[in-house]
C-alpha cells in the first residue's frame, strides 16, 4: 500500500491472504496500520490488521460487539497506552512515520489525531474553556483566542447556539450540543485526524442526524474513522467501510478480532465479497 500512489486501485480485489480482502485502497491515505495485534494480558484481542484510511475520506469501521473495532481505534493515536494491560504489535503508520517507533511522544500523537467519544465528556469548565483547554494546555501559538473559539465552535456547527452564553458551563447544553462542544474542543488544536467512537450511541435522532450533517461538512478540511453500530449511519456518511469479526479459538474459546474485508461503502453494502460481511449487513448476524 503506497499511500503516494496516483491511482486508487479501487475494484481489483487484492487479496492479501489472511482471512480476509482489502479491495480498495485509498488514492492517498494519511494513516495506515500493517500487520496490527493486539493483547490485552494473555488475551488476543485483534488479529494482524492491515488498513490504509484515505485522506479526507470518512471510514466506518462495523462489526458485532467484542470484534475489536474500538481496540483498532484506539491504536490509531495510541490511546491504548492508557490501558495498563494492553499490548500492541505491528505498525500504525501516520504520514509515513511509525507512531509506535522509538522516541514518539503518545502525547504529541494525540494533538495531530483527535479523538470524540461514545458518550459526550465536556470538561466541568464554561463553553469557552472547554474550547481554549487544549491549545492553552499543548501551548499552540494562538493570536487570538476569542477567535480561535469562534472559528472552533462555528466548524462544528455550533456557533450560532451558544455564541451569547460561552461563560456558561458545558453542562447546560443538550447531549446533542455537548458532542458538537465535544467536536469543536477536538478541531480546536487543529488535527488533521478525527476518530469518533460511536458518537452518536448516546443521542436521539435529530441531534444524530446534525453530528452527520457535521461528519460531512468536517470531511472536507480533515479525515475521519467512525466505529459505528448503525450501519445506515455507516452507508450514510461514510466513503470506505472496513468489517470485522470474531473468530473463537478452538481451544479456548476466546475470540479475537480480526478483518474480513474493507472496500468503499457502496459495495460492502451492496455488493460484499465475502459471505460473512454479507450475513451481517442483512442482519443474519450480530
Ligand atoms: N481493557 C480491556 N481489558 C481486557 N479486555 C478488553 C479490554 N478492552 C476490550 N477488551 C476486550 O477486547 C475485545 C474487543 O473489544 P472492543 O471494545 O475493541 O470491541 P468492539 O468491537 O469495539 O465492541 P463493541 O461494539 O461492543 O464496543 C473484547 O473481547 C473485549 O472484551
Amino acid at each position: 500500500m503506497d499511500p503516494a500512489s496516483p491511482e486508487p486501485q479501487t475494484g481489483s480485489l487484492a487479496d492479501v491472504g489472511r482471512d480476509r480482502a482489502v479491495a480498495s485502497v485509498p488514492a492517498k491515505s494519511v494513516i495506515e496500520t500493517r500487520d496490527l495485534n493486539v493483547f490485552y494480558g494473555d488475551f488476543h484481542a485483534v488479529h494482524d490488521v492491515d488498513l490504509a484510511f484515505g485522506q479526507n475520506e470518512i471510514t466506518a469501521l462495523i462489526g458485532p460487539s467484542g470484534c475489536g473495532k474500538s481496540t483498532v481505534l484506539r491504536c490509531l493515536n495510541r490511546m491504548n497506552d492508557l490501558v495498563a494491560n494492553a499490548r500492541v504489535t505491528g505498525e500504525v503508520s501516520y504520514h509515513g512515520q511509525n507512531i509506535y517507533g522509538p522516541g514518539v511522544d503518545p502525547i504529541a500523537v494525540r494533538t495531530h489525531i483527535g479523538m470524540v467519544f461514545q458518550k459526550p465528556n465536556p470538561f466541568p469548565k464554561s463553553i469557552y474553556d472547554n474550547i481554549a483547554y487544549g491549545p492553552r494546555v499543548t501551548g499552540m501559538k494562538v493570536e487570538s483566542m476569542d477567535d480561535l473559539v469562534e472559528e472552533a465552535l462555528r466548524g462544528a456547527a455550533l456557533w450560532d447556539e451558544v455564541k451569547d452564553k460561552l461563560k456558561q458551563s458545558a453542562y447546560g447544553l443538550s447531549g446533542g450540543q455537548q458532542q458538537r462542544l465535544c467536536i469543536a474542543r477536538t478541531i480546536a488544536t487543529k488535527p488533521d485526524l478525527i476518530l469518533m467512537d460511536e458518537p452518536c450511541s448516546a443521542l436521539d435522532p435529530i441531534a444524530t442526524s446534525r453530528i452527520e450533517d457535521l461528519m460531512m461538512e468536517l470531511r472536507q478540511t480533515f479525515t475521519i474513522i467512525v466505529v459505528t453500530h448503525n450501519m445506515q449511519q455507516a452507508a450514510r456518511v461514510s466513503d470506505r467501510t472496513a468489517f470485522f469479526t470474531a473468530r473463537p479459538d478452538e481451544t479456548t474459546g476466546n475470540r479475537t478480532g480480526l478483518l474480513v474485508e474493507f472496500d468503499d461503502t457502496n459495495r460492502i453494502f451492496t455488493n460484499p465479497a465475502d459471505k460473512r460481511t454479507e450475513d451481517y449487513i442483512s442482519g443474519r448476524f450480530g
